[in-house]
């Protein structure tokens, strides 16, 4: 277990690359098993995520090796359609093989997935697609077995416009027989990486983007070499990162068109922001002026992978500024951290009211989940003193070595090794003496 330390108050300056995208390259990677033989997958990043999606795919009998930041993959040898539980409860992205491995065997037996902790997070709208798909879907508590001995096209409406759902079904679909169409589906920008994949590999798919995407089945895929979009939810974390320090920042290896609303909020924040092809420069110079409403809902508007993050500005801001998160009820477990700080925020249901102080003190916190771990980092690098940050295996599920990027930057933070408790018991709570005594008695 890994902790970070941060002296904070030094602005962030300098340039840094970005990583490829997370939640575009787990899909991706388990969209390959779908075509047997050789994959070639650049820009994917080095996290804690995709490591245990390579040891699912491995448990599955594929190859994969992931060297820099490329991943080669060998499907030849896949043999198996049962996700291990212990891999599959490690995070939630392991639900995206369902739709890959039903299409590729015609069965799937996986479990509940695990992840952070930020909502219910059901898989209602995963399960009922594969269904309207033609799967016979079983549940024995916590395992769910998925059959099909032909996957039919169908007309699938979503009641919410789920990122993941969208995903699965489009992937199962891909190799159905007919024509599958998703109304109201996700829009995200890493569904329409996970179409241009598809469609590499063979499939026939368009509308990913809008919310109407419509996929011709195909009976065949055959494997091919992509590369993986950057992270918009990194670059917009380093965005808030500059901001908040008063910091001048340029990020390469961005699209900026998948960052339209955060630069927007940012803009109207006070954060001087210069776009020039596929790099963003961030300048932050005065106190950030109050937002009186950020809605955290689906692409293209402002992520709830971000809102930790921007809360963080805020706190610093002049006034009162005021978040409503909609996508995740269980998504405010930093503010407690952030207040520990010497935040001053208000929860009331699903809103936050965020009254602005001049300062942030370094304190030791915890990051409860991914996104929280990275906000209460920003917080640190903008806190008079030391802050250390606890629990930071959360943040390495999304970011590759951030302390690294972030002392090219200028940070002062180290990742520092806590050593293991000895696990309490009554006999490790004993003095020697005792201990003595009652082994002679
Ligand atoms: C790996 C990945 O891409 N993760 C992203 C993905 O997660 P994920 O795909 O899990 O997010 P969804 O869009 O599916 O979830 C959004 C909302 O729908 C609910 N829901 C979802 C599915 C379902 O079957 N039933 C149901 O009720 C969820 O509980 C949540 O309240 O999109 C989220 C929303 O942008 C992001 O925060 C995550 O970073
Ligand atoms: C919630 C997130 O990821 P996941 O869906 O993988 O838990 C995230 O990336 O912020």
């Amino acid at each position: 277990m890994d902790k970070l330390v941060i002296e904070g108050g030094r602005p962030l300056s300098g340039t840094i690359r970005i990583h490829g995208a997370k939640n575009a390259a787990l899909p991706i990677l388990a969209a390959s098993i779908m075509a047997g033989g050789k994959h070639t997958i650049e820009n994917v990043p080095d996290l804690l995520d995709i490591r245990v999606m390579l040891n699912i795919l491995r448990a599955l009998g594929c190859r994969a090796e992931h060297k820099g930041e490329t991943v080669f993959l060998d499907m030849s040898t896949l043999d198996s359609s049962h996700i291990p539980e212990a891999l599959m409860k490690q995070m939630r992205s392991s639900i995206f093989l369902m739709g890959p491995l039903l299409a590729r065997f015609g069965e799937v037996q996986v479990y509940q997935p695990g992840g952070c902790a930020i909502g219910e997070r059901k898989i209602n709208l995963h399960l009922d697609g594969l269904q309207q798909l033609g799967a016979e879907i079983r549940e024995y508590g916590n395992t769910i077995v998925c059959k099909a001995t032909r996957l039919i096209g169908a007309e699938i409406m979503l009641d919410f416009p789920s990122v993941g759902a969208t995903e699965n079904i489009m992937m199962a679909a891909a190799m159905a027989e007919g024509i599958t169409t998703i109304h109201n589906a996700a829009r995200e920008p890493e569904i329409q990486d996970l179409q241009n994949f598809l469609n590499r590999m063979g499939a026939n798919i368009i509308g990913a983007g809008t919310s109407t995407i419509t996929i011709e089945g195909v009976k065949k895929l055959i494997p091919c070499a992509y590369r993986i979009i950057p992270d918009r939810i990194v670059a917009g974390t380093f965005m808030v990162a500059a901001a908040v320090t008063r910091g001048n920042v340029t990020l390469e290896h961005v699209c900026p068109a998948h960052l339209t609303s955060v630069i927007h909020v940012l803009r109207r924040a006070g954060v001087q922001i210069h776009i020039d092809d596929d790099i963003i420069n961030i300048n932050c110079r005065s106190r950030p002026k109050r937002l009186e409403r950020i809605v955290t809902s689906p692409y293209p508007a402002f992520p709830t992978d971000l809102q930790s993050q921007i809360m963080v500005l805020l706190t610093l801001a002049e006034g009162l500024s005021v978040i409503k998160e909609t996508i995740f009820e269980g998504r405010y477990k930093h503010v407690d951290e952030l207040t520990r700080m010497g935040a001053d925020i208000r929860v009331d249901m699903n809103s936050a009211f965020i009254r602005g102080v001049p300062r942030l003190y370094g304190a030791t916190v915890e990051a409860t989940d991914l996104r929280a771990g990275a906000a209460l980092v920003i917080a640190g690098l903008a806190a008079h003193g030391t802050t250390i940050v606890e629990q930071i295996h959360h943040i390495d599920r999304g970011y590759d070595r951030i302390e690294f990027m972030l002392s090219r930057l200028g940070a002062s933070i180290s990742r520092q090794a806590v050593p293991m408790r000895k696990k309490l018991t009554l006999e490790n709570a004993l003095p020697p003496i005792i201990k003595q005594t009652l082994i002679e008695y």
